[in-house]
């Protein structure tokens, strides 16, 4: 039986041009001859806004929607005023697709440097909201440019978006060994969002038996993140506190380079989409100095989405031997560390 994937590619701004070359170089090689890939490449971000004044159209998502799955770079540029592409862009595309559930893995491979003591255990996954909280644009701003400007910011949490993302990481939990899950929010707090987030989180446990729970605060769950990242096996948190702990997340286990993600929509009523964790590093752009791995690993979650377990796991095996590799000879441009995830994926 022949496949296909029919994939939108997004690479974005920065170095998110850089790394998806490399990360559609590896799905190539990956891929048995028998899966055809077709590839339709989108030019959102700073130079589309430039040239037309828009960041994502109702003709964009409508075509967007036709893929299998998506492949995103990154988006943001300092020529385009800060929340322009982020929000016009990537969160407008994130809620118009309902990605609710955004997976963010964090494991530490061996041979891999983490600026822990010791060599700890990582192997977690953050189950991020990723339609709701403080990013839905609920807010304003009064008297703005006078010494009583007010700005707010309101964080959306609905019964029926909390009830879903809980459930998903239920089940991640419940088909992990250790079967562990812990739910991040601020409830002492933020009282209102926090006790429906945690009500919730107890009403759908009764449905899980087999996972063990446990609740923290946001900054004491950043404490054991650094002290006892072993602690952690599935993690549930909203929209903002998830961004904010993965990037913490990415630094303990082999760093930014490394951390992939996937906003999924688990119904497959619009495609999924897969990107790193990190965003498009105008400090490095252009230099070939970006670790492709993040962007190599978020293809490997887009495969296994599309169910090529084998080659997901092929590519991951290939990151690991490659990082496994580094330590201790001179860094690799952005291009060799692909060539090398390329020849490894084939072989
Ligand atoms: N999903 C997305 O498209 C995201 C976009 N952004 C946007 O990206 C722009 C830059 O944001 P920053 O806060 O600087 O975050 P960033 O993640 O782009 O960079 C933070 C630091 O990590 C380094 N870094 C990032 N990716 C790397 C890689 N693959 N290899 C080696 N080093 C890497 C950068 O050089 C920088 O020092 C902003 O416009 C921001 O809004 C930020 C996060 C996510
Ligand atoms: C630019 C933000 C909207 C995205 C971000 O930082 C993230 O999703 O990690
Ligand atoms: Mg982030």
């Amino acid at each position: 039986m022949s496949r296909s994937i029919n994939l939108a590619v997004i690479p974005g701004d920065g170095i998110g041009q850089e790394v998806v070359a490399q990360g559609l170089k590896i799905l190539s090689a990956v891929l048995p001859q028998d899966v055809k890939l077709e590839t339709e490449e989108y030019d959102f971000g700073a130079r589309r806004y430039h040239a037309t004044g828009e960041t994502l159209t109702d003709a964009d998502l409508e075509q967007l929607k036709q893929h299998d799955a998506i492949l995103l770079g990154a988006i943001g540029d300092p020529s385009v005023p800060s929340g322009v592409l982020e929000r016009g862009f990537l969160l407008k595309l994130r809620f118009a697709f309902d990605h609710h559930v955004n997976l963010r893995p964090s494991k530490l491979l061996p041979g891999v440097e983490t600026p822990l003591a010791g060599q700890p255990e990582i192997d977690f996954v953050v189950v991020r909201e990723g339609t709701e909280g403080p990013y839905t644009g609920n807010g304003g701003t009064i008297r703005t440019g006078t010494p009583h400007a007010v700005a707010t910011e309101v964080s959306l949490n609905t019964a029926f978006g909390i009830e879903r993302v809980v459930r998903d990481a239920y089940a991640r939990a419940q088909a992990r060994p250790r079967k562990k899950l812990a739910l991040v929010h601020k409830n002492n707090v933020l009282v209102h969002a926090g006790h429906l987030w945690t009500d919730i989180f107890n009403k759908v446990g009764e449905e899980f038996p087999e996972v063990t729970t446990e609740y923290m605060h946001v900054d004491a769950a950043t404490i054991y993140l650094v002290t006892q990242p072993e602690r952690f096996d599935v993690i549930v948190t909203d929209n903002l506190f998830g961004d904010i702990i993965t990037d913490l997340a990415a630094a303990i286990s082999g760093g930014i380079g490394v951390a992939a993600s996937g906003n999924i929509n688990p119904s497959g009523a619009y495609p999924s989409m897969f990107e790193p964790v990190h965003g498009s590093a105008p400090d490095i752009a252009g230099q070939g100095k970006a670790d492709p791995s993040a962007t190599v690993l978020s293809v490997a979650l887009l495969l296994r989405h599309l169910g090529y377990e084998t080659e997901a796991a092929r590519i991951e095996d290939a990151v690991s031997a490659d990082l496994a590799e580094r330590v201790g000879k001179p860094a690799r441009t952005t291009d060799e560390i692909g060539d090398a995830l390329a020849v490894r994926v084939a072989g």
